[in-house]
């Protein structure tokens, strides 16, 4: 049985997170924070009453409770410090929150290793995303000039997603880096031509409606391509925080993708 403490508890994410946890046979909650804190993990999240309430100082539940794994949904300014907290008390990060920046995860990264303790990230748990970047990245090897679309809810904090640097970086793994469109080309609105990585082109969308989704457009002579992944609802990413937060205890220093997990 792999125990694990929620952080981020009482969000989008993580209520999803609660509930998936506590329906797991080889998963059990023992713990739940959120800075809002307060409820019960089970009433939260529509499933009978536990007595586990969400607390609101992450420290202190890690000393007490001592889980395995911490799964983190929380924000792009506070995971980093969550992580190396988790770190510190040897229980093992198993992080969805996005916006790490590259420095960070190389801090995490030397920690997980200093310390024995396994720790796991990944952009996108859903496992069609994850499909979708390593597509991408056997298509760009033919088609190289590539953009991305990622269209998220406006509540989102961060942009470009964490899945569209990602994918990003993953083409660039076989991409030559190059600048793409006219060279003289002048944008008449600034950010008219989305973020650039690498000279590829990434655009961010932020609508109410939306959950999370992405398209990567492939141009080529006389011929596009385009690969694009939906995700209707929050309970698309749960199978594979679960998977994580079964395997991470096996892992070794810091492991980066689901697509480390899976088999292709
Ligand atoms: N990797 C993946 O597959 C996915 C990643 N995400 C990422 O997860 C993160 C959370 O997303 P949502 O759940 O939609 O956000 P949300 O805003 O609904 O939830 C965040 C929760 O964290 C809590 N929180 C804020 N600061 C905290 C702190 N210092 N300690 C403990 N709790 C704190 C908030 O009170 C809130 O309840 C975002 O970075 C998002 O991009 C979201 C979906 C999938
Ligand atoms: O904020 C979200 O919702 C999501 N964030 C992740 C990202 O930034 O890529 C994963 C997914 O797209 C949902």
């Amino acid at each position: 049985m792999v125990t694990v403490l929620v952080n981020g508890a009482c969000g989008r994410m993580g209520q999803a997170v609660l509930k998936a946890v506590q329906e797991d046979s080889e998963l059990k909650l023992v713990g739940a924070v959120d800075i809002k804190g307060g409820e019960d993990t089970g009433k939260l999240v529509g499933l009978p009453e536990n007595g586990i309430l969400v607390e609101s100082n992450l420290t202190e539940a890690l000393q007490r409770l001592n889980p395995d794994v911490m799964i983190d949904f929380t924000r792009p300014d506070v995971v980093f410090d969550n992580v190396m907290t988790a770190l510190r008390n040897k229980v093992s990060p198993v992080v969805g929150t996005t916006g790490l920046s590259d420095g960070q995860k190389e801090e995490i990264r030397a920690a997980a290793e200093k310390l024995g303790t396994p720790a796991f990230i990944a952009p996108n748990f859903a496992i069609g995303a994850v499909l979708l970047m390593v597509l991408s990245r056997q298509a760009a090897k033919y088609m190289p000039d590539v953009e991305i679309i990622e269209l998220h809810h406006d509540r989102k904090l961060d942009a470009p997603s964490g899945t569209a640097v990602q994918t990003a970086a993953m083409i660039a793994e076989v991409r030559k880096a190059h600048k793409q469109g006219h060279p003289e080309e002048k944008e008449k609105l600034a950010g008219a031509r989305g973020a650039e990585y690498e000279g590829m082109h990434i655009h961010s969308v932020r609508l109410p409606g939306y959950v999370a989704h992405q398209e990567v457009i492939f141009g080529g002579l006389g011929q596009t391509l385009t690969i694009r992944h939906d995700s209707m609802n929050r309970e698309s990413f749960m199978p594979g925080v679960v998977l994580a937060a079964k395997k991470v205890r096996s892992l070794c220093g810091l492991t980066i993708g689901l697509d480390k997990l899976l088999e292709f």
